[in-house]
């Protein structure tokens, strides 16, 4: 329990971390996320002979802001799609984290950021595990500060809490980002 503690904590303020760096990298400075919550995740994957070749995790991305992934050290399978359409492997590396931003993440920077869609395939028979942790929204609304919105740059959704937003993604099981598209601003 102690060590699950110390974990959430380092990797909360890991997550608050870089994402205050990426407000940065678009000219922003401020204490955007210093409030928001982190949401821990351990995924087991028994995986069987008969599971082989199959979708362990179907295409999906991530609801909140970022995702810190801790991936199985030993057994790949987790996938990207790249801006073509392709699916890209993203084979393990020991002693790394992983980042992939997520639907917030588009929401929040007015669509400058991309939230990218994974899945994750059965390629052995074995057991993996991977422990994602989720930095999503305080219970106010999220909506990309001014400084990301002008003329050119109009804002594209409607304000929203993270809370309204799970539900949505729930309601309509669209898990794949289309969910964000119902709170797109018609123009
Ligand atoms: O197990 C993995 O590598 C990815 C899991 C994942 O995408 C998730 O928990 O959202
Ligand atoms: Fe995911």
């Amino acid at each position: 329990r102690e060590v699950i503690e110390m974990y959430a904590k380092a990797i909360h303020g890991a997550a608050k971390d870089v994402a205050r760096k990426l407000a940065e990298s678009l000219g922003l400075s401020g204490d955007f996320f210093e409030s928001w919550v982190c949401q821990f995740r351990i995924n087991k994957y028994n995986f069987t002979p008969e599971t082989v070749g199959s979708s362990g995790v179907q295409i999906h991305t991530d609801s909140g802001f970022l995702t810190i992934l801790q991936d199985d050290e030993n057994v790949g399978g987790l996938e990207v799609m790249n801006p073509s359409g392709v699916y890209v492997a993203v084979d393990p590396v020991p002693g790394t984290l992983l980042i992939n931003l997520g639907d917030l993440a588009k929401a929040w920077s007015n669509g400058r950021f991309r939230n990218v869609q994974h899945r994750v395939q059965c390629k052995e028979a074995t057991i993996r595990i991977s422990i994602a942790s989720f930095l999503l929204a305080s219970n106010e609304e999220v909506e990309a500060p001014p400084e990301l919105v002008d003329s050119e740059h109009p804002r594209l959704y409607v304000p929203f809490t993270y809370e309204d937003y799970r539900k949505l993604r729930l309601t309509t099981k669209l898990q794949a980002g289309e969910a964000l598209e119902l709170k797109r601003i018609k123009s």
